[in-house]
């Protein structure tokens, strides 16, 4: 067994495989290391004698979970790190140690499976687009707030935005000029997003026409595809590229 592991800065998303190229076991969403730890014992299978993971924490706050895993379960730990270029495809930050690791391992999870240009969206805590070109060439990407810092930061620095998570998900039923504030605050994040995308898809026309694959991941990929629902939608796309980051066998 396997425990394969992408550390975002709000959750940890976390599956077990059979084998380096296995069929899933299990997998969910956890918001600690604890949580983590807990679902994984929780699991009715032989514990996991290997783990990757990716993380875009902090060194001390990633070393802390791997210690965590290696004592709870008796683990190895392999963890992705930078590269210049890998998998065919050539980083393209001007310093490649410094590109977000999950935008590099989902990147890296489209190119494999388009084999052609794509843009990949990915819709966590922050919202990213990466462009890579038919010949594997990372062209650079956009950072933007995810729909949960849009909203926060519009509660935090404003006195007469408040209003309960049920109510904002039936705010966003429609999207129609709102009529209470829920309604405006929710439906104008959700076109702020919208915009991203539809921008991401105009710059990738620029580039290519209509020879590229969309492909939308995270939390809230759904958000993205109500604009472009021919994208295709992989949730597990981090871990397409961790399997090539990390190989095991
Ligand atoms: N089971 C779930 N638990 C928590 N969040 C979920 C779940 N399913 C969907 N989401 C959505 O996912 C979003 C979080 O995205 P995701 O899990 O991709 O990344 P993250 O860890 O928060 O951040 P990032 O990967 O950008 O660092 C939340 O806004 C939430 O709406
Ligand atoms: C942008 C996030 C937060 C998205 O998870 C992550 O990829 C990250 O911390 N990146 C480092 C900064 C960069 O990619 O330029
Ligand atoms: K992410």
């Amino acid at each position: 067994m396997i425990l394969e592991l992408d550390c975002g800065n709000s959750f940890i998303k976390w599956r077990v495989i059979r084998s380096p190229a296995g069929a899933i076991v299990s997998g969910g969403v956890v918001d600690s290391d604890q949580a983590l730890i807990a679902a994984v014992q929780a699991l009715q299978i032989e514990p996991p004698a290997r783990c990757r993971l990716v993380s875009v924490r902090t060194e001390d706050e990633t070393t802390l979970l791997a210690d965590a895993l290696v004592f709870a379960f008796g683990l190895v730990v392999t963890r992705a790190s930078a590269a210049q270029a890998l998998g065919g495809v050539t980083n393209g930050y001007v310093e490649f140690e410094r590109l977000g690791l999950d935008r590099w391992l989902a990147l890296l999870g489209g190119y494999h499976l388009a084999k052609r240009a794509c843009v990949v969206i990915d819709l966590g805590t922050a919202v990213t687009s990466d462009f890579v070109s038919a010949t594997g060439e990372h062209l650079g990407g956009f950072i933007c707030p995810g729909m949960p810092l849009m909203r926060n930061q519009l509660r935090t620095h404003t006195r007469r935005i408040r209003y309960d998570d049920a109510s904002a998900e039936r705010a966003l039923s429609s999207l129609e000029p709102g009529c209470s504030t829920v309604e405006a605050v929710e439906r104008g994040c959700m076109l702020m997003l919208h915009g991203f995308v539809l921008t991401q898809i105009e710059q990738a026309r620029a580039y290519w026409g209509e020879d590229f694959t969309l492909f939308i991941t995270g939390g809230d990929a759904s958000m993205a595809h109500q604009v472009a629902p021919w994208a295709r939608v992989v949730p597990d796309l981090v871990f397409v590229g961790l399997a090539i980051a990390c190989p095991l066998d």
